[in-house]
């Protein structure tokens, strides 16, 4: 039987990531007390935070599930076989609700964010130079306080923006949880991924189709 490690964010996609899991036969179990590692039925399932799952699939575990925005913050060298229809939301550019500036105007602005990759990436491929204050979470707190002249930050429900005065100047880019493959499993274990990839895609199907 082949042996399959997956390393699951233990987050809010944890819930989702185990329902999309079981819709194509694999069945998660969840660790007991504070340990951090299960085993079920020839899987073992990891549980780092979410921002470190990429880190754990390019380092030999076989495959994950995380976000879009994660996989691009980090940049590691994974596969990414296909988007997952859940953990969908955006990242924007957001600002104070009483200041209108377009993002072209932004040179030399302080923006806040957990993505500091993503937002160097964004404004430079624009041509603007923008200092960039690297929080942990709660980056809203950055332009209400106004340490920050903006954030750059994840938009779902915009509850979080509204109950801050802030509003969401420009979309960036679209978000949902990825699949991820380790580089290696994908060619040592290639029956056991092209068979999950075709599961996964059919069972997206049936999402899109409802
Ligand atoms: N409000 C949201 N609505 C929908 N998806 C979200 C939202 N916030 C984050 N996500 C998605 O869920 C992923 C994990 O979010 P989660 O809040 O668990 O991670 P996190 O804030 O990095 O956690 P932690 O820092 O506690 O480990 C994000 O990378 C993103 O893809
Ligand atoms: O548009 P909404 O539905 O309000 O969701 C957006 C909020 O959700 C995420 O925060 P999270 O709860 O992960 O906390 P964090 O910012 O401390 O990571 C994100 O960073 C926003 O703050």
């Amino acid at each position: 039987m082949t042996t399959i490690s997956t390393a699951l964010p233990s987050g809010r996609l944890l819930e989702d990531s185990k329902d999309f899991l079981k819709k194509i036969g694999i069945n998660v179990k969840e660790p007991a007390n504070r340990e951090l590692i299960s085993y079920e039925n020839g899987y073992t399932f990891y549980f780092p935070r979410a921002f470190d799952v990429p880190v754990y699939v390019e380092n030999g575990v076989d495959i994950g599930i995380c976000g879009s925005d994660v996989v691009l913050e980090r940049n590691n060298e994974v596969y990414i076989p296909l988007e997952l229809p859940f953990g969908k939301c955006r990242m924007s550019i957001i600002l104070p609700e009483n200041r209108e500036i377009s993002f072209q105007k932004m040179e030399g602005y302080k923006i806040a964010t957990k993505y500091p990759e993503i937002t160097k990436n964004f404004f430079s491929e624009k041509g603007l130079k923008v200092k960039i204050l690297k929080l942990n979470g709660a980056v809203e707190l950055a332009a209400k306080t106004g340490i920050a002249d903006a954030i750059v930050d994840i938009v779902d429900t915009g509850n979080t923006i509204k109950a801050n005065n802030l509003k969401e100047a420009y979309k960036i880019m679209d978000i949902s949880a990825v699949l991820l493959v380790n580089r290696i499993t994908q060619k040592t274990k290639f029956d056991f991924i092209n068979d999950l990839i075709n599961k996964a895609k059919n069972y997206k199907n049936g999402v899109k189709g409802h």
